[in-house]
Formats: C-alpha cells, sequence, structure tokens
C-alpha cells in the first residue's frame, strides 16, 4: 500500500465533537479549521443544540458526520432520515439491529427529501454493527449473542449491504472481514483508534491510527485522544504523523 499523503490522512479523520454545548465544540473546531479533517457530531453535543451545531460547523468547511444511531420502527426512522437529510450533513448512521425493513427506511427518508428538492446532496448513510466498547465476554455473557464479535459485525454489514446503505460502523480490526464479505466499495468507519500509549477508557476493541490505515479502513473516528488534548491541533498533527508513516 502506497504511503498516504498528510492531506489524504486528514480526510479519513472524523473528530468525535463531544462536547456539552456550541461554545465547547467549535473552540475545538476552530482549532482544525483547514486540516481537513471531518467533524463528527453526536448525542451530547446535538441534543443540546440542535441543527445549529450541523451549520456552524458546515460554515467552517468541514464535512459532517451527524451520529444519532437512529434505532426505531421503519416508520420513524424514515422520518427521521428525512429531517437529517435535509439538515445537510454528508454521513449519518442507523443501528444495524433494526433490521433490512428498518435501514431501507432510512434509506428512503433520504429518497424522499432529495426528491422534493429539500436537500441538495444524499448524504452517506451506515449502519452501526456491534459497538466499539463491546468486548467478545460482554457480546457472550451479557448480550446473549453467540459467537465471536467478528462475525456478529459481518452479519449486520451483510444486512446493511442488503438492505442498500453503503457501509457501516465498525472497529478497525474488522474492517477485512468486512470488505471480505461485501466488497472493497463498502464504507467502513471506525472509532475505538487510540494512539500509541493512549489510555483505552471504555473503548474495548481498538487499534492505533497507524494500524487502522494498515487494516484499510475508510473512516477513523477520534475523539478524545483529539479533544480532551491541552493542544488539539497538535493532537492531530501527531495522528497524522502516525498514519502517513510506512
Ligand atoms: O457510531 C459511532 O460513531 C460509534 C460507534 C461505536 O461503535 N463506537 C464509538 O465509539 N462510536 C463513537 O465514536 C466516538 C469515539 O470517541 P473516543 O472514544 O473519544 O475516541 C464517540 O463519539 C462514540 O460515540
Amino acid at each position: 500500500m502506497a504511503a498516504l499523503t498528510r492531506l489524504e490522512a486528514a480526510g479519513k479523520i472524523m473528530v468525535a465533537l463531544d462536547k456539552p454545548d456550541a461554545a465547547a465544540a467549535l473552540a475545538v473546531a476552530d482549532q482544525l479549521r483547514g486540516s481537513g479533517c471531518w467533524m463528527k457530531v453526536g448525542m451530547e453535543l446535538f441534543y443540546a443544540t440542535g441543527p445549529s451545531i450541523v451549520q456552524e460547523l458546515k460554515a467552517r468547511g468541514f464535512r459532517i458526520f451527524l451520529d444519532l444511531k437512529m434505532h426505531d420502527i421503519p416508520n420513524t426512522v424514515r422520518g427521521g432520515a428525512r429531517s437529517i437529510t435535509r439538515m445537510g450533513v454528508d454521513l449519518f448512521n442507523v443501528h444495524g439491529a433494526g433490521g433490512i425493513a428498518m435501514m431501507k427506511a432510512a434509506a428512503e427518508g433520504v429518497k424522499d427529501a432529495v426528491d422534493a428538492g429539500e436537500a441538495k446532496q444524499a448524504p452517506i448513510v451506515i449502519a452501526v454493527t456491534q459497538l466499539t466498547s463491546t468486548s467478545q465476554t460482554v457480546l457472550n455473557e451479557e448480550i446473549g449473542i453467540a459467537g465471536l464479535v467478528e462475525d456478529a459485525v459481518v452479519r449486520y454489514a451483510k444486512l446493511a449491504r442488503e438492505a442498500g446503505l453503503q457501509g457501516v460502523v465498525a472497529s478497525p480490526l474488522e474492517v477485512a472481514a468486512i470488505k471480505a464479505a461485501c466488497g472493497t466499495d463498502f464504507v467502513t468507519v471506525t472509532p475505538g483508534i487510540r494512539p500509541r500509549g493512549a489510555d483505552a477508557g471504555d473503548q474495548s476493541r481498538i487499534t492505533t491510527p497507524h494500524e487502522a490505515v494498515m487494516g484499510g479502513t475508510d473512516y477513523l473516528v477520534i475523539g478524545r485522544p483529539i479533544t480532551a488534548a491541552l493542544n488539539p491541533s497538535e493532537a492531530l498533527d501527531n495522528i497524522l504523523k502516525e498514519m502517513t508513516e510506512q
């Protein structure tokens, strides 16, 4: 594999802006402006600010992953997907555990918005497989799903593809198996990234940024290693160096 350029590496990073309000989120975003990375808006921030944060970040030139992990009956998800599409985000997720009908409904909601002229672009829709905080033991003994985490992840990936979604969220550890089952174009968005020596915290299935790139992932979701750093811009720089090493 050819080494990534710095700009290519930055375009693969989605910074998880898990912050309590717009001021805290924008303070980090402003330090990363112009870097080429994406911003991920999740529940903590979105529930506090509503859609205005998406507009604020778009105005600063960032591409946006809206991470609300919809999981509901198909009709509700279809309407939710239509509303999300109207906001002009670039990518959003639903839960694979909702099944094929629910995931199809998400894709239909996107189409509803685009066909009605409510949105200029159709966002990429992906499905969460097994959360990267879920360990093999928790999956088997607590959640009660037998077998390997990787098999459970690939099962959801195949359902997502069958429903017409473009990709999944999973750990970088499962990228090769997902691509083998669903094709190389099937998008993998991978949290559970920890630079060398960083604290794993609540994450369970983790790799370093370098390992994630070597494993062939499309996007690396990285939160606290950047957003909780004293200098987020320097933290991003160090990660980019790690990603561009051969
Ligand atoms: O959908 C997600 O983005 C997601 C799925 C998953 O399985 N694991 C996971 O950590 N995430 C998100 O990715 C981010 C990871 O943040 P850090 O652990 O701080 O790097 C958080 O915003 C999580 O909500």
